[in-house]
This record gives C-alpha cells, sequence and structure tokens, in this order.
C-alpha cells in the first residue's frame, strides 16, 4: 500500500510554505514553465558510517503519481492571508495550481542501493515551479527512509545472519514514523516487525513474544507461562525476567516439558534486562542441560548495532534479536541532512546554464548540471564511483576528481565494469517504472551489501568509498565558482 492510499487524503500540500509562495512568485513573473533540474542527495554517511541504503522511492513516486491540487486543497489556500489580513495567493495562481499536472522527467536510484554522499538519489528536470514544490515531500520522504534503512542494514550485519525483529513502533516518531520506519527497517534487512498494520500495509511478516502485563497479570510467573502456552502451543516465546531472570528461564523449562509432554515445543525465551551476555549464556546451558537446545533465545533492551556488536564478541548465546527504540529514531542520528538544490536552468536560447550555490566550505558547494553516476566494479567489488553531468559526458581519460581535493584523482581502467545508477522514473509526467515488491528490495540490499569490502562496512573508522567528479565537470564547477566569486567581489567594492 502507498502512502497516498495510507492517508487517502491528498498530500499535495504537504510541502513548506515557502514553496508556495515561490511557485506563485514564479507564476506572477512568468518563470512557472521555465525547464530547471534539482537534484536530491546528502552530504555525509550517516552513522559515521561507510555507506548508506537509498529507501523511500516507493513512496516518493506515489506522491508524484498523485500530484494534483483537490478543490479542498485550493479552498484551504484561498483562505490564506498574510500580515495585512489580505489574501496571500491571487485568483489567478490559484486556477494555475487547478490546472497544474505533473509533467517532470525523474531519474532516481531504485531502493536497496548501496549510495554515498554528493550522489543524487533523485533528480527532476521539468518545470521550475513543479519541481520546487515538491522540494519538501522528496526529502521528508527519502530522508527519513534512508536513514532507517542504513540503521537496520548496520544492526543486521552486526546480527551476522541472526533474524532480528523490528520492536519500535512504541517509540517511534509518532504513527507514520512508525510505519515508515517499519517499511524501511525491511528493506535494510529485519526478518519482520511488531507493528501490525505495517504488516497488513506492505506484506512484511509480523511477530512477537508476549509483555511483562502477562506475567504480572498472573499469581504466579509459572502459571503464565502454562497458560500462553496453553493458547499458542507452537508459538510461544516466553519473557523470562520479570522477577528474577534464571528463576525465570527454571520455569519456562517446567513448563517446556508439560509442553512436550503434550506434543508441542517451545520455541524460546525472551531476556529484557539485565547481563545479556551472561545471562542467555547461562540460559543457553540450563535449556540444552534440560534437553530443548531447540528453544531460541531472544534479547530486547535498548540494543543497537554496538551492543550486538558487543555481546558476540562477549560470547552472548542469543539467536534472534529485538531491536526497537535505537532502531526506528535512528537515535545516534536523527536526521539524514538530505538537501535539493537547483543545478541548471534552461535559458530561453534553450541552453541549458549550470547553477551552483556557493558555501565557504568547497564541500557544501552544490554541484551543477545535469548529473548521473556510474559506478565502476571490479571483479565483483565496488571500485569507485564516478558523478557526470550528461551534456558534458566523459572524457575519454575516465578520471574522475576528489569532490573536496583537487589534487586526489582517479582513472578506470578497461577491466571496470560500470552501471549508471540514475533510472527514468517518470517521462514528462508519466511513470515509466514499477518498483519492485518490499522482499524483492531486501534482497537487492543484501546483494548490494556484499558488493562492497568489508572495510567500507566495519562500524569504526570505515574506509571512504571513493566518490568524484568526472574530470570535465569538475573543471566547469571550479569555473562557475571563480565567476561567482569574482562577480560577488567586483559588486563588493
Ligand atoms: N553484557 C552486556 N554488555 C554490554 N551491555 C549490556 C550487556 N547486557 C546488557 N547490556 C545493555 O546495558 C543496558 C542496561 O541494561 P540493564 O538491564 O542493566 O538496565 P535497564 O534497561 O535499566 O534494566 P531494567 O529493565 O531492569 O530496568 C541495556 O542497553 C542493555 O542492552
Ligand atoms: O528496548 P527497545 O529496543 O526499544 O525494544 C522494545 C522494548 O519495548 C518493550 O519494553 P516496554 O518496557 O515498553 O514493555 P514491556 O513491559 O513489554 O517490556 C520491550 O520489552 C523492549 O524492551
Ligand atoms: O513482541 C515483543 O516481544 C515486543 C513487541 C514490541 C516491543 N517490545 C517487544
Amino acid at each position: 500500500m502507498t502512502i497516498s492510499q495510507r492517508y487517502q487524503l491528498s498530500l499535495t500540500l504537504l510541502t513548506d510554505m515557502y514553496q508556495l509562495t515561490m511557485a506563485q512568485g514564479y507564476w506572477k513573473k512568468g518563470l512557472a514553465e521555465q525547464e530547471a533540474v534539482f537534484h536530491l542527495y546528502f552530504r555525509k554517511n550517516p552513522f559515521k558510517g561507510g555507506y548508506t541504503v537509498c529507501a523511500g522511492l516507493a513512496d516518493a513516486l506515489d506522491l508524484l503519481q498523485n500530484f494534483k491540487f483537490t478543490e479542498g486543497d485550493l479552498t484551504y489556500l484561498k483562505a490564506l492571508t498574510g500580515s495585512q489580513g489580505q489574501p496571500l495567493f491571487e485568483e489567478g495562481f490559484l486556477q494555475h495550481l487547478r490546472d497544474l499536472t505533473f509533467t517532470c522527467d525523474v531519474d532516481a536510484i531504485p531502493e536497496g542501493t548501496v549510495v554515498f554522499p554528493n550522489e543524487p538519489l533523485l533528480r527532476i528536470k521539468g518545470p521550475i515551479l513543479q519541481c520546487q514544490l515538491l522540494e519538501t515531500p522528496l526529502l521528508t520522504i527519502l530522508n527519513f527512509q534512508t536513514l532507517v534503512a542504513t540503521k537496520a542494514a548496520r544492526v543486521v550485519e552486526a546480527a551476522q545472519g541472526d533474524p532480528v525483529l523490528e520492536f519500535g513502533m512504541r517509540r517511534a516518531q509518532g504513527p507514520d514514523g512508525a510505519l515508515s520506519a517499519a517499511r524501511a527497517a525491511f528493506i535494510g534487512g529485519v526478518a519482520a516487525t511488531s507493528n501490525v498494520l505495517a504488516g497488513q500495509l506492505f506484506n512484511i511478516p509480523v511477530k512477537g513474544t508476549h509483555a511483562h502485563s502477562w506475567v504480572m497479570s498472573f499469581e504466579e510467573e509459572q502459571e503464565s507461562f502454562a497458560a500462553y502456552a496453553e493458547v499458542f502451543p507452537h508459538d510461544s516465546v516466553f519473557l523470562v525476567d520479570t522477577y528474577h531472570t534464571l528463576e525465570g528461564i527454571q520455569k519456562a523449562i517446567e513448563v517446556a516439558r508439560e509442553m512436550r509432554k503434550n506434543g508441542a515445543e517451545l520455541k524460546g525465551i525472551r531476556l529484557d534486562s539485565g547481563d545479556l551476555a551472561y545471562l542467555s549464556i547461562e540460559g543457553r546451558r540450563m535449556l540444552d542441560e534440560a534437553g530443548f537446545s531447540q528453544v531460541a533465545i531472544l534479547a530486547s533492551n535498548d540494543l543497537d548495532e554496538y551492543l550486538i556488536e558487543s555481546l558476540k564478541l562477549q560470547g552472548a548465546k542469543i539467536d534472534t534479536w529485538g531491536i526497537g527504540t535505537k532502531l526506528v529514531t535512528a537515535y545516534d542520528q536523527p536526521a539524514l541532512g538530505g538537501v535539493y538544490k537547483l543545478a541548471a536552468l534552461r535559458q530561453p536560447n534553450g541552453e541549458w546554464e549550470y547553477k551552483v550555490k556557493l558555501s565557504e566550505q568547497l564541500a557544501k558547494i552544490s554541484t551543477p548540471g545535469i548529473l548521473q553516476v556510474r559506478r565502476f566494479s571490479k571483479e565483483g567489488a565496488l571500485v569507485g564511483d564516478m558523478i557526470y553531468s550528461e551534456p558534458l559526458g566523459i572524457s575519454p581519460a575516465v578520471t574522475m576528481v576528489h569532490p573536496n581535493d583537487p589534487t586526489q584523482r582517479k582513472n578506470f581502467t578497461q577491466e571496470c565494469v560500470h552501471e549508471d545508477l540514475l533510472v527514468p522514473v517518470f517521462k514528462a509526467g508519466e511513470q515509466v517504472y514499477t518498483s519492485p515488491d518490499l522482499r524483492a528490495i531486501q534482497q537487492r540490499t543484501k546483494e548490494q551489501l556484499q558488493l562492497l569490502h568489508g572495510t567500507y562496512r566495519r562500524f569504526l573508522n570505515p574506509h571512504l568509498y571513493k566518490v568524484g567528479l568526472e574530470e570535465q565537470l569538475h573543471e566547469k564547477k571550479l569555473a562557475l565558482i571563480v565567476q561567482l566569486r569574482t562577480t560577488a567581489q567586483t559588486k563588493g567594492a
């Protein structure tokens, strides 16, 4: 199910106010139809990591597909007033919005692809008024889902093949935060979610155990386990830490014995506090000695990739990981920081004028052009990504320049194979791409991460994957920066 179906309302007003005031400005100045190119990209991998997993495209496409101002939207806009009490939006502009249909070309990197800083995840080309209105919704969708998919991929990597369950809804950033996070976490590789609505909407597996309240609602802990087993003889995972974990495990074993007599097997126990390494090792020993080696140990309690890594190093005997807060809120970095920048404007003579946004820091200066990302691989491993501008092409030397240090260059040799990452998703307003189902996207994430050497995937000081600007693009960008700075100086003098 897509985002517009989820809300069953028009999402066209899901934008910042200033996009609409600028839109009226473009319309009033006769610039609404001027063709523009914008790119959506981020500047730093999240979590001090070496890679990012892009996600959210299906929801973004749905938003574009349904980009239409309804009468309700227009009535609302008509009632908005400025500081003098005057209507903010003119009738003619509202009529322009009423008649608006989406006509842009959009190219995007498929979900589940491993991406890196400065690479456009999405490129939109079309009338500037349309591109402008879409900035904020595209950012809110792609920033969050990309962030959570990346966090999930890291957690899944730390779990080394053990299943990871997403338990975060109760501490997510509201209902949509929980749903979007469940979707993105699945793309990142989690096996299931506890969020039942996410299961229904996205057709992903749902799983769960039981809460402390279940145990507390009975006089005796053992009685609570036995009762649960009666209701779910083949699907019981007992939470054993309500009172005293090791005693709780002993009681779980007693109930498991009774279950076995009745032809049922206990599925697992869950640890949710205390020293998870010690308790899982002890728990495993107790279960094995009692003849219950099939009973899995699930652990939860404020876990993330670092704690999982540490628990593994400590020899913890945990089979399944329940991860909530730290995953769905991307706790250690709550925003990706993706941006959306104007990169070219069509001039009346038909030529593209390249645009850059200046900054004191070279790293923050946007890249002009109509950009594409060429990814080079050798022997099944990624070796570097080159950002190039389609009208400029790629020079025969196939050389890229480090975006922040022009003295560093890299040539791609004949042995490399390459692919261009941005694929057409809309042509002249018509959707030309169908999103794969979520399982296929999850599989893509898995395959993509395997193409990335472990040195880029480790959590501590990962290697920096090489992303550069094609040399002609680099020269063009440099010339534009010099030109803009010279003009600014002349004006200032
Ligand atoms: N062996 C371990 N090594 C490192 N961290 C651990 C280990 N075992 C548990 N932790 C983590 O330590 C943190 C604190 O756990 P602990 O159970 O002591 O406190 P708590 O969450 O306040 O417990 P409670 O739910 O009983 O109040 C949790 O994030 C938990 O995942
Ligand atoms: O720790 P997280 O990674 O966020 O995982 C989700 C947490 O939510 C539940 O606790 P909560 O205390 O809300 O309810 P409970 O009584 O069922 O344990 C569960 O027991 C986990 O500890
Ligand atoms: O099913 C569980 O064990 C669960 C679900 C949500 C949050 N914490 C635990």
